[in-house]
Protein backbone atom coordinates (compact mmCIF):
# COMPACT_ATOMS: atom_id res chain seq x y z
CA UNK A 1 0.00 0.00 0.00
CA UNK A 2 2.66 2.19 1.07
CA UNK A 3 4.69 1.48 -1.83
CA UNK A 4 2.56 2.37 -4.32
CA UNK A 5 1.39 5.36 -2.83
CA UNK A 6 5.21 6.05 -2.65
CA UNK A 7 5.39 5.06 -6.80
CA UNK A 8 2.02 7.72 -7.24
CA UNK A 9 4.16 10.37 -5.32
CA UNK A 10 7.24 9.98 -7.45
CA UNK A 11 5.26 10.43 -11.00
CA UNK A 12 3.35 12.87 -9.39
CA UNK A 13 6.34 14.95 -8.24
CA UNK A 14 8.23 14.22 -11.86
CA UNK A 15 4.38 16.43 -13.17
CA UNK A 16 4.32 19.04 -10.47
CA UNK A 17 8.03 19.93 -10.64
CA UNK A 18 8.01 20.16 -14.76
CA UNK A 19 4.86 22.50 -14.17
CA UNK A 20 6.54 24.35 -11.68
CA UNK A 21 9.55 24.97 -13.65
CA UNK A 22 7.95 26.60 -16.45
CA UNK A 23 5.41 28.75 -14.30
CA UNK A 24 8.94 30.46 -12.41
CA UNK A 25 10.34 30.33 -15.93
CA UNK A 26 7.22 32.89 -16.60
CA UNK A 27 7.76 34.66 -13.31
CA UNK A 28 11.68 35.19 -13.90
CA UNK A 29 10.99 36.84 -17.22
CA UNK A 30 7.60 39.23 -15.75
CA UNK A 31 10.49 40.09 -13.02
CA UNK A 32 13.07 40.83 -15.39
CA UNK A 33 11.15 43.15 -17.79
CA UNK A 34 10.21 44.92 -14.55
CA UNK A 35 13.55 45.44 -12.89
CA UNK A 36 15.12 46.33 -16.10
CA UNK A 37 12.86 49.21 -17.18
CA UNK A 38 10.33 50.40 -14.63
CA UNK A 39 7.16 51.16 -16.72
CA UNK A 40 3.11 50.51 -15.39
CA UNK A 41 2.82 48.25 -18.57
CA UNK A 42 5.48 46.02 -16.79
CA UNK A 43 4.28 46.41 -13.56
CA UNK A 44 0.73 45.59 -14.80
CA UNK A 45 1.84 42.30 -16.58
CA UNK A 46 3.85 41.37 -13.56
CA UNK A 47 0.69 41.46 -11.32
CA UNK A 48 -1.22 39.60 -13.68
CA UNK A 49 1.45 37.19 -14.02
CA UNK A 50 1.88 36.92 -10.40
CA UNK A 51 -2.01 36.04 -9.71
CA UNK A 52 -2.32 33.65 -12.51
CA UNK A 53 0.64 31.79 -10.67
CA UNK A 54 -0.62 31.77 -7.44
CA UNK A 55 -4.13 30.05 -8.62
CA UNK A 56 -2.17 27.60 -10.26
CA UNK A 57 0.14 27.10 -7.33
CA UNK A 58 -2.83 26.88 -5.10
CA UNK A 59 -4.30 24.14 -7.16
CA UNK A 60 -1.21 21.83 -7.19
CA UNK A 61 -0.75 22.56 -3.49
CA UNK A 62 -3.93 21.23 -2.72
CA UNK A 63 -3.33 17.84 -4.71
CA UNK A 64 0.12 17.65 -3.12
CA UNK A 65 -0.93 17.93 0.19
CA UNK A 66 -3.36 14.94 -0.28
CA UNK A 67 -0.15 12.58 -0.02
CA UNK A 68 0.76 10.88 3.08
CA UNK A 69 4.09 11.97 2.49
CA UNK A 70 4.92 12.25 6.08
CA UNK A 71 5.15 9.03 6.07
CA UNK A 72 7.51 7.91 3.04
CA UNK A 73 10.51 5.58 3.07
CA UNK A 74 12.36 7.27 0.42
CA UNK A 75 14.66 10.38 2.33
CA UNK A 76 14.61 12.70 -0.98
CA UNK A 77 11.17 12.21 -2.37
CA UNK A 78 10.30 13.32 1.34
CA UNK A 79 12.45 16.18 1.11
CA UNK A 80 10.69 17.13 -1.96
CA UNK A 81 7.19 17.34 -0.83
CA UNK A 82 8.05 18.83 2.38
CA UNK A 83 9.78 21.52 0.19
CA UNK A 84 6.48 22.02 -1.73
CA UNK A 85 4.39 22.08 1.08
CA UNK A 86 4.93 25.20 1.89
CA UNK A 87 3.31 27.21 -0.66
CA UNK A 88 4.46 30.99 -0.11
CA UNK A 89 2.49 34.14 -0.22
CA UNK A 90 0.60 32.24 -2.92
CA UNK A 91 -1.36 31.09 0.27
CA UNK A 92 -2.79 34.48 0.43
CA UNK A 93 -6.36 35.33 -0.86
CA UNK A 94 -5.90 37.05 -4.07
CA UNK A 95 -7.05 40.73 -2.87
CA UNK A 96 -4.22 40.56 -0.06
CA UNK A 97 -1.56 39.09 -2.26
CA UNK A 98 -2.17 42.16 -4.95
CA UNK A 99 -2.14 44.60 -1.89
CA UNK A 100 1.74 42.14 -0.93
CA UNK A 101 2.91 42.22 -4.70
CA UNK A 102 2.13 46.14 -4.60
CA UNK A 103 3.21 47.24 -1.80
CA UNK A 104 6.36 45.69 -2.83
CA UNK A 105 6.54 47.05 -6.42
CA UNK A 106 5.99 50.46 -4.92
CA UNK A 107 8.87 50.49 -2.59
CA UNK A 108 11.40 49.19 -5.14
CA UNK A 109 9.92 51.74 -7.91
CA UNK A 110 10.70 54.49 -5.12
CA UNK A 111 14.45 53.21 -4.36
CA UNK A 112 15.01 52.81 -8.40
CA UNK A 113 13.58 56.34 -8.95
CA UNK A 114 14.68 58.26 -5.89
CA UNK A 115 17.12 60.88 -6.83
CA UNK A 116 18.72 63.93 -4.49
CA UNK A 117 20.33 67.04 -5.22
CA UNK A 118 23.87 67.58 -5.90
CA UNK A 119 25.73 69.74 -2.58
CA UNK A 120 27.62 71.73 -4.96
CA UNK A 121 25.48 72.19 -8.06
CA UNK A 122 22.22 72.31 -6.41
CA UNK A 123 20.24 72.15 -9.55
CA UNK A 124 21.68 69.13 -10.24
CA UNK A 125 18.73 67.21 -8.97
CA UNK A 126 19.12 63.85 -10.96
CA UNK A 127 21.80 61.74 -8.97
CA UNK A 128 20.32 58.24 -8.34
CA UNK A 129 21.94 55.54 -5.72
CA UNK A 130 23.96 54.14 -8.92
CA UNK A 131 26.00 55.84 -9.87
CA UNK A 132 25.41 59.00 -8.46
CA UNK A 133 24.82 58.93 -4.81
CA UNK A 134 27.38 56.03 -4.34
CA UNK A 135 30.13 57.82 -5.76
CA UNK A 136 29.73 60.95 -3.57
CA UNK A 137 30.73 58.46 -0.52
CA UNK A 138 33.38 56.25 -2.62
CA UNK A 139 34.78 60.16 -3.22
CA UNK A 140 33.96 62.67 -1.29
CA UNK A 141 35.77 63.97 2.10
CA UNK A 142 33.70 66.73 2.52
CA UNK A 143 31.62 66.48 6.15
CA UNK A 144 29.22 68.70 4.72
CA UNK A 145 28.16 67.56 1.58
CA UNK A 146 28.18 63.44 2.82
CA UNK A 147 25.70 65.09 5.63
CA UNK A 148 23.87 66.26 2.78
CA UNK A 149 24.05 63.49 0.76
CA UNK A 150 23.14 61.16 3.16
CA UNK A 151 20.13 63.10 4.63
CA UNK A 152 18.60 63.34 1.46
CA UNK A 153 18.74 60.13 0.34
CA UNK A 154 17.25 58.72 3.56
CA UNK A 155 14.62 61.06 3.18
CA UNK A 156 13.89 60.37 -0.64
CA UNK A 157 13.87 56.23 -0.78
CA UNK A 158 13.48 55.54 3.08
CA UNK A 159 10.95 57.96 4.71
CA UNK A 160 8.62 57.68 1.13
CA UNK A 161 8.39 53.82 1.69
CA UNK A 162 7.44 53.81 5.45
CA UNK A 163 3.67 53.44 4.50
CA UNK A 164 4.34 50.30 1.82
CA UNK A 165 6.48 48.75 4.66
CA UNK A 166 3.88 48.92 6.89
CA UNK A 167 1.36 47.09 4.18
CA UNK A 168 4.12 44.62 3.51
CA UNK A 169 4.84 43.18 6.93
CA UNK A 170 1.22 43.16 7.34
CA UNK A 171 0.44 41.14 4.35
CA UNK A 172 3.35 39.13 4.59
CA UNK A 173 3.01 37.63 8.00
CA UNK A 174 -0.68 36.93 6.98
CA UNK A 175 0.99 34.59 4.42
CA UNK A 176 3.25 33.51 6.59
CA UNK A 177 0.38 32.27 9.43
CA UNK A 178 -1.25 30.50 6.14
CA UNK A 179 2.07 28.49 5.82
CA UNK A 180 1.65 27.50 8.97
CA UNK A 181 4.52 29.76 10.95
CA UNK A 182 3.79 32.51 13.85
CA UNK A 183 5.06 35.35 11.58
CA UNK A 184 7.80 36.18 8.32
CA UNK A 185 10.71 35.76 11.06
CA UNK A 186 10.07 32.19 11.91
CA UNK A 187 9.59 31.31 8.23
CA UNK A 188 12.93 33.02 7.38
CA UNK A 189 14.95 31.43 9.79
CA UNK A 190 13.13 27.86 9.06
CA UNK A 191 15.50 28.37 5.71
CA UNK A 192 17.97 27.19 7.56
CA UNK A 193 16.95 23.80 8.30
CA UNK A 194 18.52 24.27 11.99
CA UNK A 195 16.53 24.41 15.07
CA UNK A 196 18.99 26.41 17.07
CA UNK A 197 19.94 28.86 14.35
CA UNK A 198 19.59 32.24 16.12
CA UNK A 199 21.47 31.10 19.22
CA UNK A 200 24.20 29.61 16.49
CA UNK A 201 24.20 33.48 15.11
CA UNK A 202 24.74 35.20 18.21
CA UNK A 203 27.56 32.70 19.14
CA UNK A 204 29.46 33.49 15.81
CA UNK A 205 29.00 37.28 16.39
CA UNK A 206 30.24 37.12 20.05
CA UNK A 207 33.28 35.34 18.66
CA UNK A 208 34.07 37.69 15.77
CA UNK A 209 32.80 41.13 17.93
CA UNK A 210 36.18 41.59 19.89
CA UNK A 211 38.09 41.79 16.06
CA UNK A 212 35.25 44.36 15.41
CA UNK A 213 35.92 46.65 18.10
CA UNK A 214 39.47 46.86 17.53
CA UNK A 215 38.83 47.98 13.88
CA UNK A 216 36.53 50.04 15.01
CA UNK A 217 38.39 52.20 17.19
CA UNK A 218 41.22 52.38 14.95
CA UNK A 219 38.94 54.24 12.21
CA UNK A 220 37.33 56.29 14.57
CA UNK A 221 40.58 57.39 15.85
CA UNK A 222 41.41 58.72 12.36
CA UNK A 223 38.11 60.12 11.80
CA UNK A 224 38.08 62.14 14.59
CA UNK A 225 42.58 63.47 13.19
CA UNK A 226 40.89 63.96 10.35
CA UNK A 227 37.09 65.76 10.36
CA UNK A 228 38.33 66.67 14.13
CA UNK A 229 36.70 65.71 17.96
CA UNK A 230 33.43 67.38 17.47
CA UNK A 231 32.21 65.86 14.61
CA UNK A 232 33.93 62.28 15.91
CA UNK A 233 34.06 61.97 19.68
CA UNK A 234 36.66 60.26 21.19
CA UNK A 235 34.56 57.65 22.81
CA UNK A 236 31.12 57.42 21.39
CA UNK A 237 29.68 55.85 17.75
CA UNK A 238 30.94 56.56 14.60
CA UNK A 239 29.12 59.38 12.46
CA UNK A 240 27.48 56.95 9.65
CA UNK A 241 27.77 59.49 6.90
CA UNK A 242 32.03 59.32 7.21
CA UNK A 243 32.61 55.94 6.50
CA UNK A 244 32.93 55.80 2.99
CA UNK A 245 29.71 54.13 2.26
CA UNK A 246 25.91 55.53 2.40
CA UNK A 247 25.18 52.72 4.43
CA UNK A 248 28.13 52.58 6.70
CA UNK A 249 27.97 48.68 5.78
CA UNK A 250 31.62 47.97 4.70
CA UNK A 251 34.40 51.13 4.52
CA UNK A 252 36.83 50.63 2.09
CA UNK A 253 35.94 54.25 1.03
CA UNK A 254 38.01 55.43 3.98
CA UNK A 255 41.07 53.03 3.23
CA UNK A 256 43.14 55.37 0.77
CA UNK A 257 43.45 58.15 4.39
CA UNK A 258 43.33 55.54 7.08
CA UNK A 259 45.72 52.87 6.27
CA UNK A 260 48.21 51.58 8.86
CA UNK A 261 51.68 52.66 6.71
CA UNK A 262 50.09 55.39 4.15
CA UNK A 263 53.42 54.94 2.76
CA UNK A 264 52.97 51.85 1.20
CA UNK A 265 51.87 51.24 -2.67
CA UNK A 266 47.90 51.42 -2.81
CA UNK A 267 46.00 48.28 -2.58
CA UNK A 268 43.09 49.85 -4.32
CA UNK A 269 43.45 48.81 -7.75
CA UNK A 270 40.58 51.43 -9.29
CA UNK A 271 42.94 53.42 -10.79
CA UNK A 272 44.99 50.52 -12.64
CA UNK A 273 41.70 49.78 -13.93
CA UNK A 274 40.96 53.09 -15.26
CA UNK A 275 44.57 53.33 -16.96
CA UNK A 276 44.47 49.72 -18.27
CA UNK A 277 40.72 50.57 -20.16
CA UNK A 278 39.51 48.05 -18.37
CA UNK A 279 35.50 47.83 -19.55
CA UNK A 280 32.37 46.28 -17.96
CA UNK A 281 32.74 42.86 -20.89
CA UNK A 282 36.52 42.28 -19.84
CA UNK A 283 35.20 42.50 -15.72
CA UNK A 284 33.02 39.96 -16.75
CA UNK A 285 35.67 38.13 -18.94
CA UNK A 286 37.98 37.91 -16.55
CA UNK A 287 35.29 36.33 -13.94
CA UNK A 288 34.88 33.85 -15.78
CA UNK A 289 38.14 32.91 -17.18
CA UNK A 290 38.92 32.83 -13.57
CA UNK A 291 35.72 29.56 -13.01
CA UNK A 292 37.45 27.99 -16.17
CA UNK A 293 40.70 27.90 -14.72
CA UNK A 294 38.85 25.84 -11.82
CA UNK A 295 37.58 23.32 -14.25
CA UNK A 296 34.21 24.71 -13.39
CA UNK A 297 32.00 25.94 -16.45
CA UNK A 298 32.19 28.71 -19.05
CA UNK A 299 28.95 31.50 -19.97
CA UNK A 300 26.57 29.88 -21.79
CA UNK A 301 26.03 32.21 -25.31
CA UNK A 302 22.62 33.44 -24.20
CA UNK A 303 24.42 34.54 -20.84
CA UNK A 304 26.54 37.00 -23.25
CA UNK A 305 23.25 37.84 -25.79
CA UNK A 306 20.65 38.99 -22.58
CA UNK A 307 23.05 40.03 -19.94
CA UNK A 308 22.81 43.52 -19.17
CA UNK A 309 26.06 44.76 -17.83
CA UNK A 310 26.09 48.54 -18.10
CA UNK A 311 23.24 50.93 -16.98
CA UNK A 312 21.53 51.78 -20.27
CA UNK A 313 21.85 55.70 -21.04
CA UNK A 314 18.02 55.73 -23.10
CA UNK A 315 16.49 57.40 -19.39
CA UNK A 316 14.68 54.51 -18.55
CA UNK A 317 13.83 53.70 -14.79
CA UNK A 318 15.43 50.38 -13.76
CA UNK A 319 16.32 48.51 -10.61
CA UNK A 320 20.36 49.02 -10.71
CA UNK A 321 21.43 46.80 -7.69
CA UNK A 322 23.34 44.29 -9.06
CA UNK A 323 21.72 40.63 -8.88
CA UNK A 324 21.78 37.16 -10.87
CA UNK A 325 18.86 35.27 -12.69
CA UNK A 326 17.95 31.65 -13.16
CA UNK A 327 15.35 31.52 -15.83
CA UNK A 328 15.05 27.82 -14.37
CA UNK A 329 14.78 26.46 -18.30
CA UNK A 330 18.19 24.74 -17.98
CA UNK A 331 19.91 27.12 -20.46
CA UNK A 332 18.95 31.14 -19.36
CA UNK A 333 21.08 32.86 -16.94
CA UNK A 334 21.29 36.00 -16.67
CA UNK A 335 23.17 39.40 -14.69
CA UNK A 336 21.66 42.70 -14.59
CA UNK A 337 24.24 45.25 -13.22
CA UNK A 338 25.24 49.21 -13.43
CA UNK A 339 28.65 48.41 -13.78
CA UNK A 340 31.03 51.36 -13.35
CA UNK A 341 35.19 50.71 -13.50
CA UNK A 342 36.08 50.56 -9.68
CA UNK A 343 37.57 48.13 -7.75
CA UNK A 344 34.23 47.51 -6.12
CA UNK A 345 31.96 46.60 -9.13
CA UNK A 346 35.76 44.07 -10.12
CA UNK A 347 34.69 42.39 -6.81
CA UNK A 348 30.97 42.18 -7.56
CA UNK A 349 31.11 40.97 -10.80
CA UNK A 350 32.87 37.70 -9.31
CA UNK A 351 30.27 38.27 -6.67
CA UNK A 352 27.17 37.69 -8.99
CA UNK A 353 28.97 35.67 -11.65
CA UNK A 354 29.15 32.75 -8.41
CA UNK A 355 25.29 32.80 -8.38
CA UNK A 356 25.85 32.40 -12.17
CA UNK A 357 28.20 29.43 -11.06
CA UNK A 358 25.87 27.90 -8.84
CA UNK A 359 22.60 27.67 -11.46
CA UNK A 360 24.91 25.86 -13.91
CA UNK A 361 26.49 23.32 -11.27
CA UNK A 362 22.48 22.55 -10.09
CA UNK A 363 20.80 22.77 -13.70
CA UNK A 364 19.98 19.56 -14.06
CA UNK A 365 18.75 19.32 -10.42
CA UNK A 366 14.93 19.22 -10.00
CA UNK A 367 13.49 22.47 -10.12
CA UNK A 368 12.64 22.19 -6.32
CA UNK A 369 16.37 21.47 -5.41
CA UNK A 370 17.40 24.75 -7.53
CA UNK A 371 18.72 26.57 -4.70
CA UNK A 372 21.71 27.13 -2.31
CA UNK A 373 22.39 24.47 -0.04
CA UNK A 374 21.07 27.40 2.33
CA UNK A 375 21.04 31.27 1.37
CA UNK A 376 24.18 31.93 2.45
CA UNK A 377 25.97 29.25 0.07
CA UNK A 378 24.72 30.92 -2.84
CA UNK A 379 26.14 34.58 -1.42
CA UNK A 380 29.18 33.04 -0.55
CA UNK A 381 30.45 31.35 -3.99
CA UNK A 382 31.50 34.33 -5.76
CA UNK A 383 32.61 36.12 -2.64
CA UNK A 384 35.46 33.41 -2.45
CA UNK A 385 36.93 33.76 -5.93
CA UNK A 386 37.01 37.31 -4.87
CA UNK A 387 39.68 36.33 -1.74
CA UNK A 388 41.79 35.11 -4.26
CA UNK A 389 41.28 37.82 -6.64
CA UNK A 390 42.36 40.04 -4.30
CA UNK A 391 45.52 39.18 -3.12
CA UNK A 392 48.60 41.12 -4.56
CA UNK A 393 49.85 37.87 -5.44
CA UNK A 394 46.79 37.70 -7.75
CA UNK A 395 46.58 41.33 -8.54
CA UNK A 396 50.16 41.47 -9.75
CA UNK A 397 49.62 37.96 -12.22
CA UNK A 398 47.12 40.13 -13.57
CA UNK A 399 49.00 43.33 -14.10
CA UNK A 400 46.58 45.33 -11.78
CA UNK A 401 49.35 45.81 -9.28
CA UNK A 402 53.04 46.26 -9.98
CA UNK A 403 55.72 44.22 -8.01
CA UNK A 404 55.98 45.96 -4.99
CA UNK A 405 57.54 45.02 -1.33
CA UNK A 406 55.30 41.68 0.38
CA UNK A 407 56.93 42.70 3.58
CA UNK A 408 54.81 42.57 6.96
CA UNK A 409 53.62 46.25 6.75
CA UNK A 410 52.46 45.76 3.30
CA UNK A 411 50.36 42.87 4.65
CA UNK A 412 49.27 44.10 7.63
CA UNK A 413 47.94 47.49 4.74
CA UNK A 414 46.31 44.81 2.60
CA UNK A 415 44.30 42.69 5.67
CA UNK A 416 43.07 46.48 6.55
CA UNK A 417 41.68 46.71 3.47
CA UNK A 418 40.09 42.95 3.74
CA UNK A 419 38.81 43.77 6.83
CA UNK A 420 37.00 47.35 6.32
CA UNK A 421 35.16 44.91 3.93
CA UNK A 422 34.95 42.07 5.48
CA UNK A 423 35.05 41.97 9.49
CA UNK A 424 33.02 46.07 9.18
CA UNK A 425 30.37 43.99 7.02
CA UNK A 426 28.97 41.38 9.60
CA UNK A 427 27.65 43.74 12.79
CA UNK A 428 25.61 46.08 9.56
CA UNK A 429 24.36 42.30 8.33
CA UNK A 430 23.63 40.67 11.76
CA UNK A 431 21.85 43.87 13.12
CA UNK A 432 19.61 44.26 9.76
CA UNK A 433 17.72 40.94 10.03
CA UNK A 434 17.69 41.21 13.79
CA UNK A 435 15.51 44.27 13.25
CA UNK A 436 13.41 42.70 10.33
CA UNK A 437 12.80 39.45 12.93
CA UNK A 438 11.73 42.01 15.68
CA UNK A 439 9.09 43.84 13.45
CA UNK A 440 7.62 40.50 11.86
CA UNK A 441 7.17 39.40 15.35
CA UNK A 442 5.73 42.84 16.46
CA UNK A 443 8.51 43.64 19.01
CA UNK A 444 8.73 46.75 16.99
CA UNK A 445 5.92 48.58 15.50
CA UNK A 446 5.58 51.60 12.89
CA UNK A 447 5.40 54.41 15.50
CA UNK A 448 9.24 52.99 16.40
CA UNK A 449 10.38 51.69 13.31
CA UNK A 450 13.22 54.33 13.62
CA UNK A 451 14.18 54.33 17.25
CA UNK A 452 14.49 50.90 17.43
CA UNK A 453 16.76 50.48 14.13
CA UNK A 454 19.01 53.24 15.27
CA UNK A 455 18.88 51.62 19.14
CA UNK A 456 20.53 48.28 17.14
CA UNK A 457 22.56 50.57 14.60
CA UNK A 458 24.51 52.30 18.01
CA UNK A 459 24.99 48.81 20.42
CA UNK A 460 25.56 46.68 17.79
CA UNK A 461 27.51 48.46 14.99
CA UNK A 462 28.43 51.40 16.93
CA UNK A 463 27.65 54.51 14.49
CA UNK A 464 25.05 56.76 15.10
CA UNK A 465 23.15 59.35 12.73
CA UNK A 466 24.31 62.19 11.28
CA UNK A 467 21.32 64.49 12.68
CA UNK A 468 18.58 63.65 14.94
CA UNK A 469 16.24 61.24 13.88
CA UNK A 470 12.53 61.24 14.23
CA UNK A 471 9.55 58.61 13.20
CA UNK A 472 8.76 60.72 10.00
CA UNK A 473 11.88 58.83 9.19
CA UNK A 474 12.36 55.64 7.76
CA UNK A 475 15.82 54.71 7.77
CA UNK A 476 15.57 50.72 7.04
CA UNK A 477 14.10 51.24 3.83
CA UNK A 478 17.13 53.11 2.38
CA UNK A 479 18.93 50.26 2.17
CA UNK A 480 17.66 48.33 -1.38
CA UNK A 481 17.12 44.67 0.56
CA UNK A 482 14.65 46.60 2.85
CA UNK A 483 12.41 47.89 0.20
CA UNK A 484 13.04 44.80 -1.90
CA UNK A 485 11.96 41.99 0.41
CA UNK A 486 15.06 40.69 0.33
CA UNK A 487 16.42 38.11 3.88
CA UNK A 488 19.73 39.77 4.84
CA UNK A 489 21.16 37.07 7.14
CA UNK A 490 22.33 35.07 4.09
CA UNK A 491 25.51 37.62 3.65
CA UNK A 492 26.14 37.17 7.28
CA UNK A 493 26.51 33.71 6.91
CA UNK A 494 28.26 34.06 3.82
CA UNK A 495 30.65 36.57 5.24
CA UNK A 496 31.58 33.87 7.40
CA UNK A 497 31.61 30.77 6.10
CA UNK A 498 33.36 32.09 2.89
CA UNK A 499 36.68 31.90 4.83
CA UNK A 500 36.14 28.43 6.11
CA UNK A 501 35.38 27.50 2.29
CA UNK A 502 38.84 29.33 1.46
CA UNK A 503 40.80 27.79 3.61
CA UNK A 504 39.77 24.43 2.85
CA UNK A 505 40.30 25.24 -1.15
CA UNK A 506 43.61 26.64 -0.14
CA UNK A 507 44.68 23.45 1.51
CA UNK A 508 43.61 21.28 -1.35
CA UNK A 509 45.31 23.80 -4.10
CA UNK A 510 48.50 23.22 -1.89
CA UNK A 511 48.46 27.18 -1.49
CA UNK A 512 48.07 27.37 2.36
CA UNK A 513 48.72 25.26 5.77
CA UNK A 514 47.64 25.68 9.31
CA UNK A 515 50.48 27.27 11.09
CA UNK A 516 52.55 28.47 8.34
CA UNK A 517 53.80 31.80 7.86
CA UNK A 518 55.27 31.77 4.58
CA UNK A 519 51.70 30.24 3.03
CA UNK A 520 48.91 32.72 4.64
CA UNK A 521 45.43 32.25 4.27
CA UNK A 522 44.76 35.72 3.65
CA UNK A 523 47.83 35.37 0.32
CA UNK A 524 46.17 32.26 -1.18
CA UNK A 525 45.46 32.01 -4.74
CA UNK A 526 43.44 29.07 -6.27
CA UNK A 527 43.54 29.78 -9.33
CA UNK A 528 44.10 27.09 -12.24
CA UNK A 529 43.39 24.53 -9.18
CA UNK A 530 41.39 21.89 -10.50
CA UNK A 531 41.77 19.99 -7.37
CA UNK A 532 39.86 23.32 -5.51
CA UNK A 533 37.51 23.69 -8.32
CA UNK A 534 36.47 19.51 -7.97
CA UNK A 535 35.70 19.84 -4.51
CA UNK A 536 33.92 23.25 -4.85
CA UNK A 537 31.97 21.71 -8.10
CA UNK A 538 30.84 18.54 -5.45
CA UNK A 539 29.38 21.35 -3.14
CA UNK A 540 27.59 23.74 -6.29
CA UNK A 541 25.99 20.51 -7.53
CA UNK A 542 24.10 19.68 -4.92
CA UNK A 543 21.71 22.47 -4.79
CA UNK A 544 19.85 21.85 -1.88
CA UNK A 545 19.50 18.50 -2.29
CA UNK A 546 20.69 17.91 1.00
CA UNK A 547 20.84 19.79 4.39
CA UNK A 548 23.49 22.57 4.33
CA UNK A 549 25.65 20.40 6.62
CA UNK A 550 26.13 18.17 3.78
CA UNK A 551 27.13 20.43 1.69
CA UNK A 552 29.41 22.45 4.36
CA UNK A 553 31.21 18.53 4.82
CA UNK A 554 31.56 18.32 1.08
CA UNK A 555 33.96 21.42 0.94
CA UNK A 556 35.30 21.64 4.38
CA UNK A 557 34.96 18.00 6.13
CA UNK A 558 33.08 19.38 8.99
CA UNK A 559 29.67 19.84 9.63
CA UNK A 560 28.91 23.68 11.13
CA UNK A 561 29.27 27.08 10.91
CA UNK A 562 32.14 28.44 12.69
CA UNK A 563 33.97 31.73 12.96
CA UNK A 564 37.86 29.98 12.95
CA UNK A 565 38.38 30.70 9.21
CA UNK A 566 37.47 34.21 9.47
CA UNK A 567 39.41 34.64 12.42
CA UNK A 568 42.69 33.01 11.15
CA UNK A 569 42.66 34.91 8.21
CA UNK A 570 42.36 37.98 10.20
CA UNK A 571 44.98 37.14 12.93
CA UNK A 572 48.07 39.36 11.85
CA UNK A 573 45.84 41.95 11.14
CA UNK A 574 43.84 41.52 15.39
CA UNK A 575 47.41 41.50 17.09
CA UNK A 576 48.20 44.57 15.16
CA UNK A 577 45.49 46.56 16.11
CA UNK A 578 45.19 45.98 19.41
CA UNK A 579 48.77 46.85 19.95
CA UNK A 580 48.08 50.14 17.69
CA UNK A 581 45.05 50.95 19.60
CA UNK A 582 47.07 49.94 23.04
CA UNK A 583 49.97 52.27 21.79
CA UNK A 584 47.43 55.57 21.35
CA UNK A 585 45.63 55.01 24.26
CA UNK A 586 42.34 54.16 22.32
CA UNK A 587 39.22 53.43 23.97
CA UNK A 588 38.08 50.46 23.32
CA UNK A 589 33.90 50.17 22.42
CA UNK A 590 31.36 53.18 22.19
CA UNK A 591 29.80 55.31 25.26
CA UNK A 592 26.05 56.06 24.26
CA UNK A 593 24.90 58.21 21.82
CA UNK A 594 24.30 61.99 22.26
CA UNK A 595 22.43 62.29 18.93
CA UNK A 596 18.32 61.98 19.43
CA UNK A 597 16.55 59.49 17.55
CA UNK A 598 13.60 57.82 19.64
C1 LIG B 1 25.70 42.20 -4.77
C2 LIG B 1 24.60 41.90 -4.21
C3 LIG B 1 23.52 41.19 -4.97
SE1 LIG B 1 23.05 39.50 -4.24
C4 LIG B 1 24.29 42.33 -2.80
O1 LIG B 1 23.16 42.74 -2.57
N1 LIG B 1 25.21 42.25 -1.80
C5 LIG B 1 26.58 41.72 -1.91
C6 LIG B 1 27.26 42.17 -0.64
C7 LIG B 1 26.18 42.42 0.36
C8 LIG B 1 24.92 42.78 -0.46
C9 LIG B 1 24.71 44.29 -0.51
O2 LIG B 1 25.08 44.89 -1.52
O3 LIG B 1 24.19 44.84 0.50
ZN1 LIG C 1 24.52 37.86 -4.06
Amino acid sequence: ERAAEEASGREYMRTLDDVMGKAKNRMSLASWALDSNITQYNEDKLLQVSLEIADEEKEYWKETMTYAWHEFYDEDLKRMFKKYSVLGTSALPEDLNQRLIQAINNMKSTYAKATICDYNEPTKCDLTIEPGVTEIFANSQDADELKHAWLEWHKAAGAASKADFTEYVNMYNEAAKLNGFDNVAEWWLGEYETSDIEEQLANLWSQVKPLYEQIHAYVRRHLRLKYGDDVVPAKGPIPAHLLGNIWAQTWSGVEKFTKPFPDKPDVDVTDALVKQNYTPLKFFEMSEDFFKSLNLSGMPELFWERSIIEKPNDGRDMVCHASAWDFFDGEDFRIKQCTTITNAFFKTTHHEMGHIQYYLQYKDQPIIYRAGANPGFHEAVGDVISLSVATPKHLKLVGLLEDGPDDNESNINQLYKMGLDKIVFLPFAYLLDIYRYGVFRGATSPNDYNCHFWQLRESIQGIEPPAPRSENDFDPAAKYHVSADVEYMRYYISYIIQFQFQRSLCQLAGQYSAGDSSQLLSNCDIYNSTSAGNALKNMLKLGSSKPWPDAMEAITGQRDMDASGVMEYFQPLYDWLKQENERTGEHIGWESSKIQYC
